[in-house]
């Protein structure tokens, strides 16, 4: 990778093989206008000496640096070290290219590193959006590089040990650092031009099937609602997978899927394609996902609480400002003439065998007008205590 000698980079250095031949790579494409971070998360009982070295080497070559002093009683730590790693680190870097005007970082991922992840995300068989490391990546507001991407490990620790360079050892072996040191000994760098082709493919074909999931989210995208067409049914599982994360991350909602399993995705794929019930729901966290006749809709679980208010006056009024419709139903019951008392209730379990629409039970009269879900469960309706006949119009 060829990187641009004018602009300003940030680098994470950790001390540690790949980060210090970063540093030796970019004096041989002088590249100089940059700053070394380096995060001391004293988290091992070497990590002093780690940053000794880092300083070491930047006193020597006439490099900024700057470097973060973790704080952090780890006993007391809930979240898995590795990632909170990461997030401090990207935190600190981003800090530091405000403050200078960076927007880009360098980072020393290398070949192993990207076929480890390559291994792990087929064990995984979680939906990736890129098999292996990628070269260039976002971070907010930096373009984040990784130069290094088709060096071997080996070729990095000869040319440290040869060069006389030194560098920190890391032998932590938490969760994550445990599975990948696994896929490490079973690793051959001989292996490893065939996995990259195998890689190569597997991202082309990728490309293929975004594309094809672009398209089919850009013209089935309704709203916050997915439309459930023919198409999509007949589908591949991966592919409507695919479109239904596509689809959460267009309403923003995908959060709702970091950090899971594909579990969740497979789950709705699944009944996307073999259900053919007009309405089903899958709860995720705050939130329910659910088909909807022909489409696939997303409310906040609040929105179900079944509630049911009886309003004896205007100033009952303000019991029912939680229901996403309480000023049509206001509407209503003025219209109606404030002819108290009312019910006004989304508990649709309760009011449909009670309540009428004209002259059919309002069970009958939703499933004749294949009333929509959503508006069954998260819309409210009104009715009065004198004939229990619905005063909103259901559409
Ligand atoms: N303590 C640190 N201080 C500064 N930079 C670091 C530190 N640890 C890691 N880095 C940077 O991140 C790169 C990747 O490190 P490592 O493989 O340990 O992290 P990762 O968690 O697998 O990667 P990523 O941070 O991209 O998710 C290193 O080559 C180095 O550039």
């Amino acid at each position: 990778m060829k990187l641009d000698k004018n602009k300003k980079y940030i680098i994470g250095v950790s001390g540690g093989p790949d980060s210090m031949y970063l540093l030796e790579f970019l004096k041989k494409e002088q590249i100089k206008n940059v700053i070394v971070c380096h995060v001391n998360y004293h988290y091992r009982k070497e990590s002093n000496y780690d940053q000794k070295i880092v300083e070491d080497y930047c006193a020597i070559n006439d490099l900024k640096l700057k470097v973060l002093n973790v704080d952090q009683d780890y006993k007391k730590l809930n979240s898995n070290f590795e990632s909170w790693a990461r997030e401090v680190r990207y935190n600190f870097f981003l800090k530091i290219a405000k403050e200078n005007n960076f927007e880009n970082l360098l980072l020393g991922h290398n070949l192993n590193d990207s076929i480890e992840t390559f291994i792990m995300q087929k064990q995984r068989n979680n939906l990736v959006s890129f098999f292996g490391i990628k070269k260039i990546s976002k971070n907010k507001i930096l373009d984040v590089y990784r130069p290094l991407l088709n060096i071997k490990k080996s070729e990095i620790l000869k040319f440290l040990n040869e060069n006389k360079i030194k560098y920190a050892l890391d032998d932590t072996n938490n969760d994550e650092k445990f599975k990948r040191n696994k896929i490490r000994k079973s690793l051959n760098e001989n292996d490893f031009e065939l996995i990259v082709n195998e890689i190569n493919f597997k991202n082309l074909e990728l490309n293929k099937i975004m594309n094809k999931v672009d398209s089919f989210i850009k013209s089935n995208i309704d709203k916050e609602s997915l439309n459930l067409n023919q198409n999509l049914q007949t589908s591949e599982l991966d592919f409507i997978q695919r479109c239904i994360f596509e689809w959460l991350k267009r309403i923003k909602k995908d959060f709702l899927i970091y950090n899971r399993s594909n579990k969740t995705l497979n789950e709705i794929a699944k009944k996307i394609k073999l259900s053919n019930k007009a309405f089903w729901e899958i709860q995720i966290e705050n939130f329910i996902i659910f088909k909807d006749y022909n489409k696939l809709k997303i409310i906040n679980k609040n929105l179900k609480t079944k509630k049911t208010v009886k309003i004896n006056s205007e100033e009952d009024f303000k019991k029912i400002f939680f229901f996403i419709n309480y000023k049509e139903i206001v509407g209503v019951i003025k219209r109606d003439g404030l002819l108290f008392p009312y019910v006004v209730t989304n508990d649709y379990n309760y009011y449909k065998t009670r309540t009428k629409v004209g002259n059919k039970k309002t069970n009958r009269f939703f499933i004749d007008k294949k009333i929509n879900n959503y508006n069954r469960i998260a819309k409210a309706v009104v009715f009065s205590t004198k004939d229990y006949k619905i005063l909103n119009k259901i559409k």
